[in-house]
């Protein structure tokens, strides 16, 4: 590709206003301008804040209002139009399928995939009185954590993180669910009080990894982005989101996936990709685990034994 040392150009960079979106929107400009100066290119950045509908209704229950992508359409259509270069999502809440023209330029090294739990008094999970009040909005970590401890008491909170660690003061919860990833991205690390095993709770698709929209035919921004990649966090995304694209889960299904690299041999990385699939009272978890290289194979064969073990009937029954 282009072998001009001398690139000049001013990369928009779209996001949401929440202090996360801006916190990891900074840090990933921070990452490509360092990429950008050992390389002797000359960008600069421009951050271009951008209100989506997902954060107009955060207030009203998200989960009444569906839809896919609620947070990112309005992001889409400025990169569509070119208003904006490049945009920064957590993986989680990308859509498992972009529009034309568009495309994931790079999945930078994930950060810690878990849950894990604020708690009033700082213990885990099984410090937690009998009949505790956890606050979590999300379908698999009340449905993960009521099979782990049916004496709890699973409650609707919504909000930005920091809002909702606000209110386990001020509305009385013992514990609130979050996932570890964003309070590291924020510095609030100290907040945690114990991370969630995996074998707890399965995290969701991407979780703790980022993606980097940009526009198809924008070959400078690809080739910056790449740089970017980190091939191992992009295999075990990709394998996550093969098995939430084959079982078309929505939002209102209990639906939880990680991956992580067993080995690195000659002919590629070995993967291993645990599934979970629930229902919403936390009566039924399945869960499937199996290893492979190809992370479309891996993530379409861990959905098709949840599927053959009862996983469609789960679905059926939520219209999912
Ligand atoms: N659904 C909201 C959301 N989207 C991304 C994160 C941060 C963690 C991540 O990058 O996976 C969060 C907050 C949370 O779930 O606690």
């Amino acid at each position: 590709m282009s072998s001009n040392n001398n690139r000049q150009r001013v990369i928009v960079v779209g996001t949401r206003q929440s202090a996360l979106a801006l916190t990891q929107t900074g840090q990933v400009i921070d990452e490509l301008k360092r990429i950008s100066e050992r390389q002797g290119w000359n960008y600069t950045f421009e951050i271009r804040k951008i209100v989506t509908k997902g954060d107009r209704i955060l207030d009203v229950t998200l989960s009444k209002v569906g839809g896919k992508g609620l947070f990112v359409k309005e992001i889409e259509q400025a990169l569509l139009d070119g208003e904006i270069d490049l945009a920064v999502h957590s993986m989680k809440d990308m859509p498992y399928e972009l529009p034309e023209g568009l495309m994931n330029g790079a999945t930078p090294k994930r950060v810690n995939p878990l849950d894990c739990l604020v708690t009033r008094d700082g213990g885990g999970l099984d410090k937690l009185p009998k009949g505790a009040r956890v606050g979590t909005s999300s379908l698999r970590r009340s449905c993960q954590l009521k099979n782990a401890r049916p004496d709890l008491k699973l409650e609707s909170i919504r909000g930005n993180i920091d809002s909702r660690i606000r209110k386990l003061e001020t509305e009385g919860f013992d514990a609130v669910v979050l996932a570890a990833a964003g309070l590291t991205r924020m510095g609030w690390e100290d907040r945690i009080s114990a991370l969630i095993p995996e074998d707890v709770c399965i995290p969701a698709v991407g979780q703790g990894s980022l993606g980097i929209e940009c526009r198809e035919n924008d070959e400078e921004v690809r080739e910056l982005l790449q740089l970017l990649n980190d091939k191992e966090t992009e295999l075990a995304v990709r394998a996550e989101r093969s098995f939430l694209g084959t079982l078309q889960g929505g939002c209102q299904v209990p639906i939880g996936a990680y991956a992580t690299i067993v080995s690195q041999g000659e002919e590629g990385a070995l993967l291993e990709l645990t599934g979970m699939v629930g229902s919403p009272d936390g009566e039924t978890l399945l869960k499937e685990r199996k290893q492979g290289k190809d992370p479309e194979s891996l993530g379409r064969a861990v959905a098709e034994a949840l599927i053959a073990s009862g996983a469609d009937r789960i679905l059926a029954e939520i219209g999912g």
